[in-house]
């Protein structure tokens, strides 16, 4: 009898077959808008997993979108992405750009204009070599957090603070950050902050929750269907790119007064190569500046509540620091180099509070996902929340485990917060760095206590925030 033959590899069902949510766009789009569910997106897209399976079709408007859940998938996308890989475009953002007549930074842009500007700026904002540069900048901001706070309690009776710490986080995420692009303090950290500063801080939150409404509106419609979001969108953006240009200027006149002889932030650095023509390292010092913020503050709000209701893992870590500071006087990016418990807490904050909560694709390529057969140029997204949270890709998903990460299990393309690829987050070693100086110099100052213990609930504002800000309490450790 003939050898029993392997059967065929299943022959890959068509795009038609993806299993869909809702059925109509536009009613999709309605019951959207009326019950507000884009501030819940991740939730739904998380239900819709368990309810359709690792991939389904959505149409939400003009939307129309494959999800998947999967690492295997994500891989796939990444293998089918080419050498200009492209996200959703954010056409509101556009338009302000096009009316007042700004250059789009590599956010926005595409194909060949996008790889040319990005592969300059990863020189400075992401490579290594640009890393060590701004770190002792990250460094010093840090430190004067954590004497901010030793300041503020001591003005206590009690020998602890409890407080909100959401506006404290802006203030340090634009003062780092701001520190290593224009190499200028902005004195954020000081007892009266200075209004304009505070006045940018909250136009970047203003732009973020207008642009989420105006996602799904076809651009020529949004001016007319709501005036006042799309008033409020426009002047948050002109308060941004004004309070950009004021630092652009500073740092300008002064390069034109002569070259500065050390490192004076990322920005000098552009000025001085010259790869770049001005108004282009504006409008993506700008996206830098804007985009440094609140991304960066979040999972720092996460990562201290958890270790707040995780004291174990809080000591661990504070262990792990004592161990790296006792190893000497060492440069700045071998002692972070030597705390994987810490970048592993961020990848688990990460994990379960992903800033971007999807990443998105349009594969140049015929690609297979799930054995269906996805045409190229089809718009698809990997559902980070809900992969973050699936049992079928983390054992005890809910479980708070920095250690999961550094077991030797297979983890390629789990940790995908920051993206994939040569499109991935240029601002990903300024946030980690930022992050791991803030946590080691707070961790080593202070023991963090929560007052409720209980999930925070998330809500979707273009980026992931908390529903209600945790009340956390800082005791200085003698
Ligand atoms: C200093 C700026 C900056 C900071 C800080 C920053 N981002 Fe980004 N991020 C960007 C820019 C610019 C892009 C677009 C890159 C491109 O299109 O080439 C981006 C893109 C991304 C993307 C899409 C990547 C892809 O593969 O499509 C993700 C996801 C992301 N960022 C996550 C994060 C997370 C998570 C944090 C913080 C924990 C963060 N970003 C902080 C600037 C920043
Ligand atoms: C939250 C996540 N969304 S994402 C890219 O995954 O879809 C994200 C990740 N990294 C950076 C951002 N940015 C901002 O917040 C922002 C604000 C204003 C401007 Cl001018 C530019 C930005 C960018 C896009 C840099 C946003």
């Amino acid at each position: 009898t003939a050898p029993a033959r392997a059967p065929a590899p299943a022959r890959p069902l068509p795009y038609e077959a993806i299993p869909r949510s809702g059925r109509n766009a536009w009613l999709n789009l309605l019951r959207f808008w009326r019950s507000n569910s884009f501030q819940r997106f991740h939730l739904v897209m998380q239900r819709n997993f368990q309810r359709y399976g690792p991939i389904y079709r959505e149409t939400v408007g003009t939307y129309n979108c494959v999800n998947v859940l999967l690492p295997r998938d994500a891989a796939q996308l990444f293998q089918s992405e080419g050498i200009f890989p492209r996200r959703m475009g954010i056409e509101s953002w556009v338009a302000h750009r096009r009316l007042r007549n700004h250059k789009c930074g590599i956010f926005l842009l595409n194909g060949e204009e996008w790889r040319s500007d990005r592969l300059i700026l990863n020189k400075e904002v992401i490579s290594p070599a640009g890393t060590r540069k701004f770190l002792p900048f990250l460094n010093a901001v840090a430190q004067d957090f954590v004497t901010l706070m030793h300041r503020r309690i001591s003005k206590n009776t009690r020998r602890s603070l409890t407080i909100d710490l959401y506006s404290d986080l802006f203030r340090f995420t634009l003062e780092a950050s701001s520190y290593a692009l224009y190499g200028e303090r902005l004195g954020l950290l000081e007892e009266s902050p200075n209004a304009e500063s505070q006045r940018f801080i909250s136009a970047v939150e203003t732009m973020l929750r207008t642009t989420l409404p105006l996602l799904f509106i076809p651009p020529g419609l949004m001016r007319w269907v709501n005036t006042k979001l799309w008033r409020d969108h426009i002047e948050a953006w002109d308060t941004i790119f004004k309070h950009a240009d004021k630092c652009i200027q500073n740092i300008y006149q002064e390069f034109c007064l002569g070259q500065p002889r050390k490192y004076s932030g990322i920005m000098a650095e552009l000025l001085m190569q010259a790869e770049l023509p001005l108004d282009s390292i504006k409008a993506n010092i700008t996206e830098f500046t804007a985009g440094g913020v609140d991304t960066t503050a979040m999972p720092l709000l996460f990562t201290l509540f958890e270790l707040a209701r995780n004291p174990s893992v809080q000591t661990a870590i504070r262990q792990e620091i004592a161990e790296a500071e006792s190893q000497g006087p060492r440069e700045l990016s071998k002692v972070l180099n030597s705390m994987p418990l810490l970048k592993s807490t961020l990848k688990e904050t990460l994990r379960l509070y992903p800033v971007g909560i999807t990443v998105q694709r349009y594969p140049t390529k015929d690609v297979v996902l799930q054995n269906y057969c996805v045409p190229a140029g089809t718009l698809c997204q990997v559902g980070l929340y809900a992969m973050g949270r699936s049992p079928e890709v983390f054992s005890n998903p809910e479980r708070y485990d920095p250690l999961r990460w550094l077991s030797k299990e297979d983890n390629s393309f789990k940790a995908l917060a920051f993206g994939f690829g040569a499109r991935q987050c240029i601002g990903r070693r300024l946030a980690e760095t930022e992050m791991m100086l803030f946590l080691m110099h707070v961790l080593r100052n202070f023991r963090i206590d929560t007052v409720s213990k209980a999930d925070i609930k998330t809500v979707f504002g273009f980026i992931l925030m908390p529903e209600k800000p945790p009340l956390l309490t800082f005791r200085p450790i003698d």
